[in-house]
């Protein structure tokens, strides 16, 4: 093992989600650090009314329980024709991917507004019960009639990017990385974040 491996951060990912987490793994891959999964029995109820103060939660809950740093992310989708929701429910639209899609296109189904946004809040938290860094970012875009595209998770099939008339489902990891909420919120805390492990890694 070299002495860099000895001094690497580990960096837990504060989520359940694998879509959320093959994602992170490509966007933290350029860091000095080791990134891990969550333990598979944590649960953190997601108590906050906007996705900054839930991505807070996850993370100070997760840094705190398994003694390390914490990045927890915290996104969904807001749609105007619905005043905003789903929005911090999205994950509670429904029970599955399947069926979170299905009832948001049955609501939408009258409605010729389409204009939707998603969202992420990125928080890392220190196993000293810091909050390191925040960050968040936003995409805007289309609620389709119809699910496009087969790759991504969650809503990408029916979220059509205004800048690219994609759907999530239709780009790769990497188009998703540059147009996505939670690319864009990466691309803020990227910097701080190597300045932080920077400064840690002086002696
Ligand atoms: O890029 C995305 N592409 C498609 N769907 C997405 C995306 N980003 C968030 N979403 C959906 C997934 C979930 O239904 C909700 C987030 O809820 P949210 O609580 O943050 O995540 P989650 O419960 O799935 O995992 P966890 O809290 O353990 O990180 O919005
Ligand atoms: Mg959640």
């Amino acid at each position: 093992m070299s002495s860099n491996e000895l001094t690497e951060r580990v960096l837990v990912i504060a989520s359940g989600n694998a879509g959320k987490i093959r994602e992170f793994r490509q966007l933290l891959a350029h860091l000095p650090l080791s990134v891990q999964a969550q333990p598979k029995d944590l649960a953190v109820e997601e108590t906050g009314q906007t996705f900054a103060e839930n991505a807070r939660i996850k993370a100070l809950t997760v840094a705190q329980a398994t003694g390390q740093w914490a990045l927890a992310d915290d996104s969904g989708l807001s749609v105007e024709a619905l005043a905003g929701a789903p929005g911090v429910y999205s994950a509670r639209y429904a029970a599955s991917d399947a069926l979170r899609i299905e009832r948001l296109l049955q609501e939408l189904k009258e409605i010729d507004d389409r204009r939707a946004h998603f969202s992420a809040a990125l928080c890392i938290a220190s196993e000293t019960n810091e909050v390191l860094l925040e960050v968040e970012g936003r995409c805007e875009g289309l609620i389709t009639h119809a699910a496009r595209g087969e790759k991504g998770f969650g809503y990408d099939p029916i979220f059509e990017v205004d800048a690219t008339g994609t759907t999530f489902a239709e780009m790769t990891i990497e188009q998703k990385r540059q147009w996505s909420h939670r690319g864009c919120a990466f691309a803020l805390l990227d910097p701080a974040l190597q300045e932080l492990l920077h400064k840690q890694n002086k002696p």
